[in-house]
């Protein structure tokens, strides 16, 4: 599924670039998304993307001292963007705990997505927004019953309590997650069947239900994750 996911992304920026312009991305964090990016890196096609026209945003990140192997930026770093030869003034981490707190940090974060809005906008539209889904239904840090999940005002937050841990991250919000042209939700594994099966079918409080793409929204899930999806 990885390779396939790799392949896709990779078509995908490529067709992005093809009209001149500079690529949206949002990654994710958690297991399968670090093997997705480790296939793009290992992909011979990655050298059709100009990867310094790739602008590079995250979905959530745990909030943890910069370097920490358990943030979703060390993660993504290692697997994929010291691998090619993106534009470091276009990777846009969210911040580490250096001591401000993770509610600056959502804060600033808010900042750095408005400074980057088009004209005559007040935040940036995403081309490809990936999202991993916990065995729970969460997606990004927004987690089931938690208050982030009605946030409407604001494109980030922090979050505290979070039951998968590190208990402190930083998410952007719903309204954030669905100013992305496609969602990718990348799941494999039995443990996620239950939460792609009951998001498929629009269980309403369920976090993987709510990210739509404003053009497309894309399931990319292997055989385990997809086994309980009821016939539609
Ligand atoms: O910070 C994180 O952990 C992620 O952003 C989280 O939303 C992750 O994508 C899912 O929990 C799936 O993770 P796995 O792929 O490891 O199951």
């Amino acid at each position: 599924m990885a390779h396939a996911v790799a392949a896709r992304f990779i078509t995908k920026l490529v067709d992005v670039q093809s009209s001149g312009g500079v690529a949206q991305v949002v990654l994710t964090g958690g297991r399968v998304a670090a093997v997705v990016y480790r296939a793009v890196a290992e992909s011979p096609a990655r050298s059709a993307i100009d990867w310094r026209r790739v602008e590079f945003w995250w979905g959530d990140e745990r909030f943890l001292p910069d370097g920490d192997p358990e943030r979703n930026e060390t993660q993504a770093r290692d697997a994929l963007l010291s691998r090619v030869d993106v534009d470091p003034d276009r990777v846009h981490p969210m911040p580490a705990d250096s001591g401000q707190g993770p509610e600056a940090a959502a804060e600033a974060y808010a900042a750095t997505l408005a400074a980057a809005a088009g004209s005559g906008d007040d935040l940036p539209t995403f081309d490809v927004l990936m999202l991993g889904v916990g065995p729970d239904g969460h997606v990004a840090s927004l987690f089931p019953e938690h208050e982030g999940l009605q946030v409407e005002d604001r494109p980030a937050i922090a979050v505290h309590g979070a039951p998968k841990p590190p208990p402190t991250r930083i998410s952007l919000t719903f309204p954030m997650l669905n100013r992305a042209h496609e969602v990718w939700f990348v799941v494999s594994g039995e443990d996620k069947a239950k939460a792609v099966g009951l998001a498929l079918s629009g269980a309403a409080d369920l976090p993987a239900s709510a990210p739509k793409g404003l053009d497309r929204t894309l399931w990319l899930v292997d055989e385990a994750a997809a086994q309980e999806i009821n016939h539609i």
